[in-house]
């Protein structure tokens, strides 16, 4: 099975969005994988701050007054004074990729000592299949050295589009704040040389600070939420749209990956503050978890936006009744999409699913025949 040949870099095609409450310095160590791509910096807290970005980077910067002034009176559903912000880059971003990092995330090395070009990384894992409905004892199939191993259907080796891209990181890690606070200085110094595809049917704990993914195929679910100011909840901004986005990969069939690349996460944040932000979202999801394990969309859904919708009328539904901060989310779920569709008339997204099959990046993105001769588009 040939590798299909991907290019190692999207420049025209990926925007890094950048959410900052701090500086951009970080940025400095990043230029020689960063600087030829677009960044949308989106600058949370006193919108009066002047925020430097680094000479040489070609950005737009966006804060709490231009979103408002953007979005109008659908400006309520982009979260304030919580990293979950981020999510008004995806939607004003023009690319068909995203992918989007903290201002505490550095460049790390491997265990022999090279500089990881995390976006690199990720644009390979963007532009190769993924394996979700039958898992591969060798990892990353389409990775430099490995293939599909003995008994791996050869009907399903062309995969499936790939929709996300979940990076990892070395030092601190993203630990809820119970674990941070009866573990306050442990740090990760394990490095896994692995990509994996997370089978279908399984959810995810997505953390957003190394985080990639494909705006036509997964973008309107990448919604972060109503946290932060005003909010009960913080701190799960990325755990809802990854629950989101994966219930809607494994309808659509499409992929999501985790493993490398890895980023070095310099910052630990304060235990005992993402607790308050936390505690709701630790006893809330005890029942969040068993919705979006049981929850099941329609076959008329065949786009994310369609999917999204009617993920947001179950949440209503089904999560309604457990606090009223879930009412209001799946309405701010609607506005989300109403916003996404100002910003983003029709896409092509929209044309790509109703052919069935599309090439997608020089790799066909064709159906999948399943053992009994079903053919899934
Ligand atoms: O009010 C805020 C707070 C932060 N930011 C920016 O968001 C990212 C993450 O902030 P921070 O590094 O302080 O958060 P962590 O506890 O390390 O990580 C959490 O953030 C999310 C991952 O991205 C997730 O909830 C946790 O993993 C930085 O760029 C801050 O500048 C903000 O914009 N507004
Ligand atoms: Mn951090």
């Amino acid at each position: 099975m040939g590798h299909p040949v991907v290019p190692s870099s999207l420049e025209d095609e990926l925007d890094i969005v950048i959410p900052t409450i701090r500086n951009l310095d970080f940025l400095e160590m990043w230029r020689p994988f960063f600087q030829k791509y677009h960044l949308i910096v989106i600058q949370d807290g006193d919108p009066n701050r002047v925020v430097q970005v680094p000479d040489g980077f070609d950005y737009e910067l966006y804060t709490r007054r231009d979103i408002e002034r953007i979005l109008g009176d659908k400006a309520w559903c982009i979260s304030f004074k919580d990293s979950a912000c981020r999510c008004f880059g995806y939607m004003v971003s023009k690319k068909k990729y995203i992918y989007t990092i903290d201002d505490d995330c550095f460049v790390a090395n491997t265990p022999t000592g090279e500089s990881i070009n995390a976006l690199e990384q990720h644009v390979r894992n963007l532009l190769t299949p993924s394996t979700p409905l039958f898992f591969n004892t060798l990892y990353d199939p389409f990775a430099e050295g490995a293939d599909f191993v003995r008994g791996y259907p050869f009907s399903w080796r062309q995969g499936t589009p790939t929709a996300v891209s979940h990076g990892l990181w070395l030092n601190i890690p993203d630990y809820d704040a119970p674990t941070q606070m009866v573990k306050p200085h442990e740090r990760n110094t394990c490095y896994v040389d692995a990509v994996l595809t997370i089978p279908k049917g399984s959810l995810f704990p997505m953390c957003g600070m190394n985080l990639a993914f494909n705006r036509d195929l997964i973008g309107p679910s990448m919604y972060f939420g109503l946290m932060g100011d005003g909010q009960p909840l913080g701190r799960y901004d990325d755990m809802w749209a990854g629950w989101c986005s994966k219930v809607i990969c494994d309808h659509l069939l499409l992929g999501v990956k985790t493993g490398k690349p890895y980023i070095w996460h310099s910052k630990a944040s304060n235990p005992f503050v993402n607790l308050k932000k936390e505690y709701k979202g630790i006893f809330w999801q005890e029942d969040i978890i068993p919705f979006f394990q049981e929850v099941t969309l329609s076959k008329e859904a065949t786009t994310p936006e369609a999917c999204y919708l009617e993920l947001a009328e179950k949440v209503a539904e089904k999560l309604g009744p457990l606090d009223p901060y879930f009412t209001k989310l799946a309405k701010a779920m609607v506005v989300w999409i109403e916003a996404w569709r100002e910003l983003n008339p029709k896409k092509a997204s929209e044309e790509l699913s109703k052919a069935g099959v599309a090439k997608e990046n020089g790799v066909a993105k064709a159906s999948v025949t399943l053992p009994n001769g079903a053919v899934k588009a």
